[in-house]
């Protein structure tokens, strides 16, 4: 049954079932996971995209708000070759369209040849294929979702772990994972989750041991007070960050990000550490890298796959940070020891 229409780039229509109904746009980006669609639906990275999954089950051992990295469904829509009921009514209640019974392989091989692209959805018992590409034509380039960090940051400071006997962190919230807070948490830290445009005024007033930007959605040039702040503070707090993180850190310290191809999404990103040569395997969603590490940073991880840096670090200025997901959720815990060396920084 056709119901539901995916306009890709180009205006060419991709018939569809709908699962759960409306329109919507975005940039179209897969992610490889086989696991952990509960952690990806709701993981604020994917705002304003339209997540493809290229595994083609979705949804098989159900849905649980204890596996959730945020308190909603972020990606715009979600397409997959089969969506089980209970992903499907819970899009349809989060009022996230939804579409499968389409070929994903095809739609992979399509974002791998064109790289991610805008896209329009239209799902339902009135969808038509002009919805779909009127959505297609409303789509805006990542890039100029400019305030991206409005729509996924706390509007204020949050802590966590009062009184904690470890570590006094302050999180800039470019739309962080809840696991990030977790696994610090977890290590005893106490942690202030302050706005994505947090001020000077409000890092001192946490006076903290150690200075974290978080993950987030977009282009990490548009995050420009998180730079601001990384430029304050760097040779006086150590610095550490995650995904746009490491690229906002890498950006406020002379370096330079680009859009890549397609990007990196999945559980299995093979990285290098370049000091001890061993592999791990990693969780990533990311669509921007650091082009230019800059003359601060030393590149000590790459990604084994396209040699993209992976680990930046200056261990004079006390800086660490992952392109990858150390936090993992979903994805192999291979490299939750990152928690434990920023926090050795801070405790310094
Ligand atoms: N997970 C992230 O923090 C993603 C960072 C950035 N938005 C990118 O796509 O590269």
């Amino acid at each position: 049954m056709t119901d539901a229409y995916v306009a890709l780039e180009g205006e060419r229509i991709v018939e569809a079932r709908a699962r759960a109904p409306g329109t919507a746009n975005g940039e179209l980006v897969f992610t490889t996971a086989y696991t952990g669609y509960e952690e990806s639906l709701t993981d604020p990275s994917y705002e304003e995209q339209i997540l493809t999954f290229s595994y083609p089950l979705i949804g098989n051992y159900g849905v649980r708000e204890e596996r959730f990295e945020s308190d909603r469904v972020q990606p715009n829509a979600v397409v997959a070759r089969e969506l089980t009921d209970d992903v499907a009514e819970w899009l349809e209640g989060e009022g996230v369209p939804a579409v499968d019974h389409l070929d994903t392989r095809d739609i992979v091989t399509e974002i791998r040849d064109e790289g991610a692209m805008k896209c329009g959805i239209a799902a339902g018992p009135d969808a038509t294929e002009d919805d779909a590409i009127e959505q297609l034509q409303q789509c805006k380039h990542m890039s100029e979702h400019r305030d991206i960090g409005a729509q996924v940051s706390v509007a204020e400071e949050v802590v966590y772990n009062e009184g904690g006997d470890g570590a006094r962190v302050a999180l800039v919230d470019c739309g962080a994972k809840g696991s990030i807070i977790d696994s610090l948490v977890e290590r005893d830290a106490e942690v202030h989750v302050l706005p994505y445009d947090a001020t000077e005024d409000d890092i001192e007033a946490v006076d903290p041991d150690l200075l974290f930007i978080s993950n987030g959605p977009g282009d990490p040039e548009n995050f420009e007070r998180a730079g601001e702040v990384v430029d304050t503070y760097v040779g006086e707090v150590p610095i550490a960050g995650i995904c746009l993180g490491q690229q906002v850190v890498a950006n406020a310290l002379g370096g330079e990000t680009e859009k890549m191809e397609f990007g990196h999404r999945g559980v299995n990103q093979p990285v290098r550490d370049l000091r001890t040569d061993q592999v791990v395997m990693t969780t990533q969603n990311h669509g921007y890298t650091v082009a230019e590490p800059g003359d601060n940073l030393d590149v000590t991880q790459i990604n084994v796959n396209d040699d993209t840096p992976e680990g930046l670090e200056n261990e004079e200025l006390g800086i660490i940070t992952r392109q990858y997901h150390p936090e993992a959720n979903p994805g192999p815990h291979d490299s939750l020891g990152f928690f434990d060396d920023v926090l050795e920084l801070a405790e310094e």
